[in-house]
């Protein structure tokens, strides 16, 4: 069996790395914009509304707080997406390992999709606490208050007043985001693959616009199961402490308040966001494992 066909959770978490650098860069100031339309507080009117939409957030945040105000928030993610990925794509592989004891026989698509579920379970340990602390830096900028000064200021302070389950909250919504929406997105992906694979190739020869194409629509099927929970998980790690008993009650208090469509606030943003980023992250990703696949074959 050729080195490159061998499944390598180790190549997988080093080349996932990459991917999450390149997902970040790209995806980052459509993020934003996605956080402030999804906690901007409800108006009494229309015509006080904050953002009217992803265009009006867009340059509302550009002119307040120039172009470099999109990246705001940036650092916790920085230091987080890629392992976050690296996680991710290590889970993967490891769950493909794992149910694959001939490699000589491919998986199924419900292997391939329980791998990538493996891989969601794995990185919530980093990305709920990340993702808290995202979310608080994302929505103090557009509020314009200014209560904590960074994320490691951020976490020591939720850290000192609370404890480690302040840290962690949200918990709960981030697995119901992230294990079956990585499920889905890692074997999209695959299947994508294969399919756009011409007879008589193999799928690492495919051609950059091909994983474009794959990666593109692997994020934005993950995304069309992983936004209601994303919208729940960002009001509940934002809400000011004993606002919600627990995740049900997002729910409820959100569909009362504001109706079904608001489980797809920022819709436009999350789904401008999702094909590119992704498109970049599987380039990213297929990249370095053929760099890794060249320059140390064994690892
Ligand atoms: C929900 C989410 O964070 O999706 C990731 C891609 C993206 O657009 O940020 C991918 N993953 C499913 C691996 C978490």
């Amino acid at each position: 069996m050729g080195e490159e066909a061998r499944v390598s959770p180790l190549k997988n978490f080093v080349a996932g790395g990459v991917a999450g650098a390149c997902l970040l860069l790209a995806g980052h100031p459509l993020d934003t914009i996605k956080v402030r339309l999804q906690t901007q507080p409800k108006a009494p009117c229309a015509q006080y509304v904050l953002y009217r939409g992803t265009y009006d957030c867009f340059r509302k945040t550009v002119a307040k707080e120039g172009v470099l105000g999109l990246y705001k928030g940036m650092g916790a993610p920085l230091a987080g997406v890629a392992p976050m990925m690296a996680i991710s794509f290590f889970g993967f592989g490891l769950g493909k390992q794992l149910q694959q004891p001939d490699p000589n026989k491919p998986l199924t698509h419900t292997q391939i999709f329980l791998s990538g579920c493996l891989g969601g379970v794995f990185t919530t340990v980093i990305v709920a606490p990340g993702e808290r602390i995202k979310c608080l830096l994302q929505v103090q900028a557009s509020g314009g208050s200014s209560r904590y000064a960074g994320p490691v200021d951020c976490a020591i302070r939720l850290y000192k007043t609370q404890g480690i389950r302040s840290v962690y909250k949200g918990t709960v919504l981030t697995l119901i985001r992230d294990v079956p929406s990585n499920g889905l997105y890692f074997l999209t992906y695959e299947v994508l693959k294969n399919f756009l694979t011409p007879e008589g190739q193999s799928v690492s020869q495919l051609s950059t616009p091909k994983i474009l194409l794959a990666g593109g629509i692997a994020g934005i099927l993950n995304w069309t199961i992983a936004l209601p929970p994303d919208v729940l998980k960002s009001n509940f790690q934002t809400a000011p402490d004993g606002k919600y008993r627990g995740v049900v009650d997002v729910l409820r208090m959100l569909l009362r308040e504001e109706g079904p469509k608001s489980l797809y606030k920022g819709f436009n943003a999350v789904f401008l966001r999702a094909f590119p980023a992704n498109a970049a992250c599987f380039l990213g990703f297929e990249m370095a494992l053929k760099g890794l696949n060249a320059f140390v074959p064994s690892l």
